[in-house]
């Protein structure tokens, strides 16, 4: 047995192909833990049919991309990363929930490695249900099945860690730094949205991105800013504002410099290269508004690193 401990990032995965987007979307929605429809009986019968009729327009859009979402490249580099900053005692590997490498394979190589010790890290700063709960619920799952003991830690939120604020903070102003000195510019949170249900039931998903706001805002005192949600997927009531009926209605009050900050993710993905820097930037252009800037994802970010770095060490004293 190895003395040292593992570090499972848990993170929700992206096709890593054009041909992997059904099979990929096929996951997702026979996920109960993110989205339920009908009967569970009939679930399966009701994604698979959905995943199809969806599968050629998000085709599409990885296909503007670059043909694959690379959120499997930038999770394995933010575990590198980490590994390195957290030294010889400790080996990361990653777990996606609806693509590979899957969560069976992310414990398969913990145990080659004879490792016995391990902290479920997730990548979701904000807690909801539909994300760190499924990610937890399956792992849960996979251990029971597998019959291997090990001896697991749960960090499953980060929204208000001090070091998770500094490294938004830093991408905030280098967004900032994008526009022109004297330049008025407002700052728009883009979080994922939610189903309001969730919300209603107990989720603390809202209160966690208001909280992340709040925190980045203290460090920049006089500048206006207002939060709003992206990437709806399906027809029930969603959280309110969307970005863009945001980007609507800053446009009609004359905002002309906007910088929109991606929250509810730590690496980039479609949600952040498709539907914020070319569906959104052209919309802002038709809106009329002089500059339209993205702050830089935390992906590797160093100060984003010794924050995963410093919850780990911390998860690790805690249970000794
Ligand atoms: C079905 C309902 C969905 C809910 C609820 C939902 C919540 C949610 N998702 C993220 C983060 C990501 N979602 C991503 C893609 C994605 N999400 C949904 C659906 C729901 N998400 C779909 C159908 C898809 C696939 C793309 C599409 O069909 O539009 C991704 C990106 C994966 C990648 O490309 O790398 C992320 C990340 C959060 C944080 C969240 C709720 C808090
Ligand atoms: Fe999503
Ligand atoms: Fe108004």
């Amino acid at each position: 047995m190895s003395d040292k401990a593992a570090v499972l990032l848990l993170q929700m995965g992206g096709p890593d192909s054009l041909d992997a987007v059904e099979p990929f979307l096929l996951n997702l929605f026979s996920d109960r833990d993110i989205i339920r429809i009908g009967p569970a009986f009939l679930q399966p019968f009701i994604a698979r049919l959905i995943a199809k009729r969806r599968s050629p327009g998000v085709e599409r859009k990885y296909e503007e991309i670059g043909g694959k979402s690379p959120i499997r490249e930038l999770t394995e580099s933010q575990a590198r990363a980490l590994e390195e900053v957290l030294g010889d005692g400790y080996r990361c590997f990653v777990a996606m929930r609806y693509w590979k490498p899957s969560t069976m394979e992310a414990l398969a190589a913990i145990r080659r490695e004879g490792i016995s010790r391990v902290i479920a890290l997730s990548l979701y700063p904000h807690y909801s249900r539909a994300t760190t709960g499924s990610s937890v619920n399956e792992l849960k799952r996979v251990l029971s099945q597998s019959g291997v003991q090990f001896q697991m830690t749960y960090v499953d939120r980060f929204f208000d860690h001090p070091l998770y604020i500094d490294a938004l903070a830093e991408k905030v102003q280098e967004g900032l730094d994008d526009f022109h000195p004297l330049a008025e510019v407002q700052i728009l949170f883009s979080a994922h949205s939610l189903p309001q249900s969730f919300i209603d039931e107990g989720d603390p998903y809202l209160d966690h991105i208001r909280e992340t706001v709040r925190l980045v805002m203290e460090r920049f005192e006089g500048v206006t800013h207002h939060l709003a949600f992206q990437s709806r997927a399906g027809p029930v009531k969603w959280l309110e504002p969307s970005t863009d009926e945001m980007l609507e209605h800053l446009a009609a009050h004359q905002v002309k410099n906007l910088l929109i900050v991606p929250l509810s993710f730590v690496s980039d993905h479609i949600e952040t290269l498709h539907e914020i820097d070319i569906e959104y930037a052209q919309e802002a252009h038709k809106l009329g508004y002089s500059r339209f800037r993205r702050s830089p994802s935390l992906n590797a970010s160093p100060t984003f690193i010794s924050c995963l770095a410093d919850l780990v060490r911390k998860a690790t004293e805690d249970h000794g």
